[in-house]
């Protein structure tokens, strides 16, 4: 009898803004093609670019939201953030669906996905703060926002949440980071 493909797990990145997220899992991605990320649905600016995402407008985000399009979603930073239900069908061959999620929501995501680990990503405030001045994606008044929600601890009951330090070179993050994805091969 063959096999039903296996189902990847779920794991949430997640960490202040600036502290490398969208960084730490397109290189994921690059070390193992088996590693999928979650295309999100995002109500902010198409040419805002960065992550890939589905820009959409608010009422096209509260009308998907309405008819249960989404397996999460949330507002953070005057936008609304939405995970497709595909998330699931994602999982199917994957090693693993890394998704960029609001640590407000983890405790909810825990309970949507049968397998579900956490990446929290770190890396020393004054780091984050040359980060986002750098990348130049917000206003120095919203940069200002972002560092100070970058404080907001994670919800006690999480499960498995693992601290990648991203404060040096990329690439070790990731190093540190496909530790905890991919299986030890006996
Ligand atoms: N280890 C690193 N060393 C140097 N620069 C980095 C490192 N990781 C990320 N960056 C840079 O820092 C900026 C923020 O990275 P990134 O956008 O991946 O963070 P993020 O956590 O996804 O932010 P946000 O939550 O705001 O989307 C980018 O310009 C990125 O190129
Ligand atoms: O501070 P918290 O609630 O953890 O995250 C706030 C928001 O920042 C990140 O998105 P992005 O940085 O806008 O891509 C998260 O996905 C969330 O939507």
């Amino acid at each position: 009898m063959s096999m039903g493909a296996q189902k990847g797990p779920v794991i949430a990145v997640v960490g202040p803004s600036g502290v490398g997220k969208d960084s730490l899992m397109e290189g994921l991605r690059q070390a193992d093609p088996g590693i999928k990320l979650m295309r999100r649905v995002i109500t902010r600016a198409p040419e805002a670019g960065g992550e890939d995402y589905t820009p959409v407008t608010e009422a096209a985000f509260l009308d998907l939201a309405g008819k249960g399009a989404f397996a999460l979603h949330w507002p953070a930073h005057g936008l609304h953030y939405g995970i497709p239900k595909e998330i699931e069908s994602l999982r199917v061959g994957a090693t693993a669906v890394l998704v960029n999620l609001s640590r407000g929501v983890l405790l909810e995501a825990q309970d949507a996905f049968d397998d579900f680990r956490i990446l929290s990503v770190t890396a020393r405030p004054e780091v984050l703060a040359a980060r986002l001045a750098a990348r130049g994606r917000e206003d120095a008044a919203e940069v200002q926002r972002r560092l100070a929600r970058a404080v907001k601890p994670l919800p006690a009951g999480l499960a498995e949440v693992h601290e990648i330090d991203n404060s040096g070179d990329l690439s070790a993050a990731v190093t540190t980071a496909l530790r905890v994805l991919q299986p030890v091969r006996v």
